[in-house]
């Protein structure tokens, strides 16, 4: 197992209004090498959860593990800020629907900065870079800026970047958010060679309902709690 959360809840109490729950004690583990997808109506939470399971927010209560090794427990997290940090870099991944590409870097530069900050070393974080653009079909597009990269070619460029510094786990929120249902569909492929061809478990929050069916395993989040469902194509 790879991830576990036990019993997480969150609630966000806005000043002079009535305090609203959003996560209400969800517990869950996901496999290795799993392809799971997160569903559920606008505003039920699931960016939250997606934000709390990879490190980025915090939950009230509750426990977080990664490989059975707690790093969030009883709503406080174990490890310090560096420690966090280098944490994320080491094992997590993350594909937003707004890429957030550096416009002032080219694809091969956007797709080398996290293993250049992890270890300094340019010329090896560009080598890799180069393979992994090549392996997303951007072999012909590494020297170009994100303005110059349509939309379904920015997000192979932050699915290549979200594996540069080879994480166990990849956290993506609506990755196919803004693109038209052929790239979405590519991107999905890419998605499903990458989980084999890396053993890499994805986390994929999305409205998209061919991700979920495609999925390993569906969860619908609903009223703070996550159920299993079965969706069609
Ligand atoms: N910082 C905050 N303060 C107060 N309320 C918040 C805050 N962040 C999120 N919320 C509320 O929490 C709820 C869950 O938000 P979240 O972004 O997790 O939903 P979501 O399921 O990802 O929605 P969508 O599908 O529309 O992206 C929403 O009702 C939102 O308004």
């Amino acid at each position: 197992m790879i991830l576990q959360a036990k019993h997480l809840s969150k609630s966000y109490a806005p000043k002079g209004r009535n305090k609203i729950e959003i996560l209400r004690g969800i517990s869950l583990s996901v496999q290795e090498n799993e392809i799971l997808t997160i569903v559920g109506a606008s505003g039920s939470g699931k960016t939250t959860l997606l934000n709390v399971l990879s490190t980025l927010d915090t939950a009230d209560d509750g426990n977080i593990f990664y490989h059975n090794k707690p790093i969030f427990s009883s709503g406080k997290q174990l490890l310090k800020p560096a420690e966090l940090a280098t944490f994320r870099n080491k094992h997590i991944g993350f594909v937003f629907q707004f890429h957030h590409l550096l416009t002032d870097f080219n694809a091969i530069e956007n797709v080398a900065m996290p293993k250049f900050i992890a270890t300094g070393n340019f010329k090896e974080a560009k080598q890799d870079a180069e393979k992994l653009l090549v392996m997303v079909g951007l072999k012909e597009r590494m020297q170009h800026f994100p303005s110059e990269l349509s939309g379904g070619e920015q997000q192979r460029v932050a699915v290549a970047r979200s594996l540069i510094n080879s994480p166990s786990i990849i956290f993506a929120d609506e990755p196919s958010g803004n693109l038209d249902s052929k790239n979405s569909d590519k991107l999905y492929e890419l998605i499903s060679d990458l989980s084999r061809s890396h053993k890499t478990t994805f986390i994929i929050v999305t409205h998209n309902n061919r991700y979920a069916a495609l999925s390993d395993r569906c969860l619908q989040m609903n009223d703070g709690i996550l159920n299993d469902v079965a969706p069609t194509l």
